[in-house]
């Protein structure tokens, strides 16, 4: 039967395609699509290929193992070939019966035979390995390669902490090729993807970010230079061997992996051995279940028939062992392409950068967005508009964008900056020394805070507007009769009534407790406006020192500072948050609907001491330490400043005092020691 002109194109098609992504991750480390990606293109050539078979040709990627070997390297042949794994293409657990009906098939056993043997083990997501033992000694590494001829990784391997140099305990056989993955721990990879990313930042040309611990770990196998090989951080773990010579008689695969374990080669803990496919798919569901507290990445888990003698009798086909399969798990990790990054703001205020994506299955849902966290998060990570990106959803964690793909990013992609101003009501977005988030300060006016605005005016230690809640506020909000604060005092009984689930009887009482609330005082309407940083007890003392909400409304930072126990941040949130045209605005309404409060006479404070001084300290003073020199005079109203210039009124100098004592004669500052400052701090001094 003659093969149809599209498929035969398509086979093509794909077996180019393979190619090209084999050349990307088995070289150089360097995927440019998922693996669950790839994986669907190689089971569409294979399916092409079962059909036809006439479209099989020797090259297929499906016909051999995906390596080749790097320039540089030199070639090992192996004298076992290191084959690849048969996937079950059933990702449910009860998958794993697909495979044990398989193997019974093929041993020819009937139903009523006893269950078959397997070991079950993870499928670690790294770089197979093969370590020649000579009488113990470690003599060669090599990669897989093609399968048949791998890359002398020797002394790259050697700089694997976990990886014996020489074996150890009785009966080591004088040949042993041990087979098994060296992967990168997830935490280790973290601190790697750090280190890049800050030499990237230095400047650095030849360094790059890596995709996954798997790729990492392969490029760091892989690398020519065995000194940055010993900087990238390995673990290895065995799971096979190759040829072996001598040594004692094995009859099962567990057996042997025990015996490797004696010798000083890691073995996982997590090796079970397993009656039929009801121990598989136990194993199956326990491993899935623990998956995300492994340290380390696993692709699934690996199923194999115990008794060597059985795996003799099963053999091989083309590039895989017919006693073994792997079962995987759903993908934990896929690349997508970010189509914009938007900035959402929280409820109370908080601006957080968002990756909108390319629509993503992943970790068993679909992703659309994943959170940047914040401004530095999104530089770290540089995602950038039209970037491909690696998104991983592990267990219920958000997704995140673990990295960029580099080679994909088009020209002229702009760094991500946060907006100034807040992308819902266009108040500024401001960002206070040592934090991490930017905020709207809009807080009265900003719709993405309303809910919260209300609430917080609302509650017992504000307003006290009996009645009003949660859910009540969320249903005013949603169904839009309350925009902003001042509604509240517009509300009519008609609207309230019209309400789902709100009686004539409640919409009375709540009608009474907001005509109540507007006979308030000064603190508590300062606590409800809800201003960042000011809670009851703030709100009382900027009330007390000003008496008049004008005088708050309008008072510079200078004149918040002189308010006791007002420092710089909560001066500058007060501050920030009055200077919002809206915010006023919001403040002058709820006043023009009837809420009120006696204002009082400022209180006459004793103006701070040190008020509008900057002070140097240095050197060891006799008695205080540093912080409570600065402590006291912070108290008093003072500026601490770490540099000594001609703004400097008082350097404070004891005992080793260096370049800045000098600095203050040069200038002709006032020099005082310790005495000199405790009169200084008692107004002795002028
Ligand atoms: N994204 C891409 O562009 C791209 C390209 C090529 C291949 N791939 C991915 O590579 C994989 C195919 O590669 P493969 O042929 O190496 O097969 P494989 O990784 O799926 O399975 C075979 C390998 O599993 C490893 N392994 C881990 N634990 C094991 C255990 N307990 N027992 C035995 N082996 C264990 C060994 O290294 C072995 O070589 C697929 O997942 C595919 O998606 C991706
Ligand atoms: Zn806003």
């Amino acid at each position: 039967m003659s093969i149809p002109a599209k498929d035969r194109e398509r086979a093509q098609a794909l077996r180019e395609l393979l190619h090209h992504h084999n050349h990307r991750y088995y070289v150089l480390d360097a995927p440019e699509i998922a693996d669950a990606e790839y994986d669907k293109l190689f089971r569409e050539l294979q399916a092409l290929e079962e059909q036809h078979p006439g479209l099989l040709s020797p090259d297929s990627p499906t016909q051999r193992v995906g390596g080749k070997v790097l320039e540089g390297f030199a070639k090992v042949r192996h004298r076992v070939p290191m084959l690849s794994i048969r996937t079950e293409t059933d990702i449910e657990a009860s998958g794993a019966r697909n495979f044990d009906a398989r193997v019974r098939r093929e041993l020819g056993r009937k139903e009523g035979d006893p269950p078959v043997d397997y070991v079950a083990e993870l499928k670690f997501d790294g770089l197979a390995i093969s370590l020649r033992y000579e009488h113990g000694v470690l003599v060669q590494a090599a990669t897989r390669g093609d399968g048949e001829v791998g890359e002398d990784v020797t002394q790259n391997i050697r700089t694997v902490g976990q990886i014996p140099l020489k074996l150890h305990g009785r009966d080591v056989p004088p040949v042993l090729e041990v087979r098994g993955e060296v992967y990168m721990r997830r935490d280790d990879f973290e601190r790697l993807n750090e280190q890049q990313r800050e030499k990237i930042a230095k400047g650095a040309k030849n360094e790059k970010t890596f995709v996954n611990p798997r790729n990492a770990a392969a490029g760091a196998v892989r690398q020519l230079d065995p000194a940055i090989a010993r900087q990238r951080p390995l673990s290895f773990y065995a799971y096979g061997w190759g040829e072996i010579v001598g040594g004692p008689a094995f009859e099962t695969h567990h057996e042997v992996l025990q015996a490797l374990k004696g010798w000083g080669v890691p073995v996982s803990e997590r090796v079970v051995v397993a009656h039929g496919a009801d121990d598989l798919i136990a194993y199956h569901q326990a491993v899935g279940r623990d998956r995300d507290q492994l340290p380390f990445d696993i692709d699934g888990v690996v199923y194999k028939v115990n008794s060597l003698a059985l795996q003799k009798q099963l053999g091989f086909v083309t590039r895989e062992p017919r006693w073994a399969v792997a079962h995987k798990f759903p993908a934990q990790e896929q690349m997508t392409t970010v189509e914009s990054i938007d900035v959402y703001v929280g409820r109370t205020g908080k601006l957080t950068p968002v990756a909108r994506l390319q629509p993503v299955f992943v970790g068993g849902v679909t992703v659309t967005n994943a959170t940047l966290h914040n401004e530095d998060e999104a530089r770290r990570k540089d995602v950038r508009i039209g970037d491909t990106v690696v998104v991983r959803r592990a267990g219920d964690v958000i997704p995140e964008v673990v990295s960029v793909v580099p080679e994909k990013r088009r020209d002229g992609a702009e760094p991500f900056t946060m907006p100034r101003t807040c992308p819902v009501c266009g108040s500024a977005a401001v960002r206070e020394e040592g934090e991490a988030d930017y905020r709207c300060t809009g807080g009265l006016f900003c719709s993405a805070q309303r809910k919260h605005a209300i609430l917080h005016f609302a509650q017992r230690r504000a307003m006290d507007i009996e009645g009003l809640g949660e859910k009540l506020v969320d249903q005013m909000v949603d169904a839009n009769v309350i925009r902003t604060l001042p509604d509240l005092y517009r509300l009519g009984l008609q609207g309230l009534v019209a309400l789902e689930r709100m009686g004539e009887k409640s919409a009375q009482n709540l009608l009474a407790a907001l005509e109540q609330s507007k006979s308030t005082t000064l603190p508590r309407f300062l606590y409800g406006l809800g201003i960042r940083h000011v809670g009851e007890s703030t709100a009382r003392d900027l009330a007390r020192h000003f008496g008049k909400l004008d005088a708050i409304m309008d008072a510079g930072l200078e004149q918040l500072l002189e308010v006791p126990d007002v420092g710089p941040i909560v001066a500058e949130s007060v501050h920030a948050f009055f200077q919002q045209p809206h915010n006023r605005e919001v403040i002058e309404q709820l006043r023009a609907c009837g809420v009120h409060w006696e204002e009082s006479e400022p209180v006459a404070q004793a103006p701070k001491p040190l008020s509008g001084k900057t002070v140097v300290l240095t050197g060891t003073l006799p008695t205080l330490t540093r912080d409570e020199a600065k402590e006291m005079l912070e108290a008093a109203g003072a500026k601490v400043a770490g540099s000594v210039s001609r703004k400097t009124d008082y350097v404070v100098a004891g005992a080793e005092a260096g370049s800045k004592l000098d600095k203050a004669r040069e200038l002709g500052v006032a020099v005082l020691d310790e005495e000199g400052l405790r009169r200084l701090l008692a107004g002795t001094v002028a």
